[in-house]
């Protein structure tokens, strides 16, 4: 199984981000999803090194609207759904993740305790679970690894799908959490110039597990 990199932009779009995205350098076990703004989705669409990601849609075409299905026409493959973000409105986390799997896209679905893992986890067919607990979003410092990493455990008894991390990684906490993740999602580091060098690292990290 690949380890995935998520990288939500939100809507944000700085000159790091979008250089940066052409030198993700594609490694074989390391998968790269990038849920940019709805304006890069039409720019980015044809690149081969990144699967692309939508932050939201609606499900319908009225006025103003993103559906599912624009979204599909510019190659998007992944959604982010319940995201902390999306709590602001008026979501519904199991109809959005249904409408996913119904379309083929695969839901990137964020849970931030045990019961939104139980609640959320199985209700598609593929999946990406990021755990991501909502008072670290946006801080200065991740919780422990083994904190993050009993949670894991904890989620991992519930659903058979890749578990990831997201909430305030930083250059210098996320390398402890590669081991025991598949995965890893990158906020506000995502769109910093110092996100290659990550990627590299995690490249190099990943290989060498591997060859273990
Ligand atoms: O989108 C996020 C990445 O999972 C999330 O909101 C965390 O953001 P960050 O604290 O800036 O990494």
């Amino acid at each position: 199984m690949s380890f995935f990199v998520i990288a939500n932009w939100k809507g944000i779009q700085n000159a790091s981000v979008m250089e940066n995205i052409y030198e993700y350098n594609h490694k074989k076990n390391v998968k790269y999803i990038v849920a940019p703004n709805y304006f890069a989705i039409s720019k980015l669409s044809n690149l081969k090194n990144i699967s692309l990601c939508a932050q939201n849609f609606t499900q319908n075409t009225l006025t103003g609207s993103i559906s599912i299905e624009l979204l599909k026409q510019f190659n998007v493959k992944h959604c982010l759904c319940n995201h902390a973000d999306h709590y602001q409105s008026n979501y519904n986390p199991k109809s959005m993740i249904k409408a996913c799997d119904e379309n083929d896209i695969i839901p990137i679905i964020f849970v931030r305790d045990i019961y939104e893992a139980e609640k959320l986890s199985n209700l598609s067919k593929s999946g990406i679970i990021v755990y991501e607990p909502h008072e670290y979003i946006g801080k200065k410092d991740a919780p422990g690894a083994n904190i993050i990493a009993d949670k894991v455990m904890q989620i991992r008894k519930i659903t058979n799908k890749p578990i990831c991390y997201g909430g305030s990684l930083n250059e210098s906490n996320y390398q402890q959490f590669i081991g025991f993740l598949d995965g890893l999602c990158f906020g506000r580091l995502s769109r910093e110039k110092i996100f290659n060098q990550i990627i590299q690292n995690i490249n190099q990290d990943i290989e060498k597990t591997i060859e273990v």
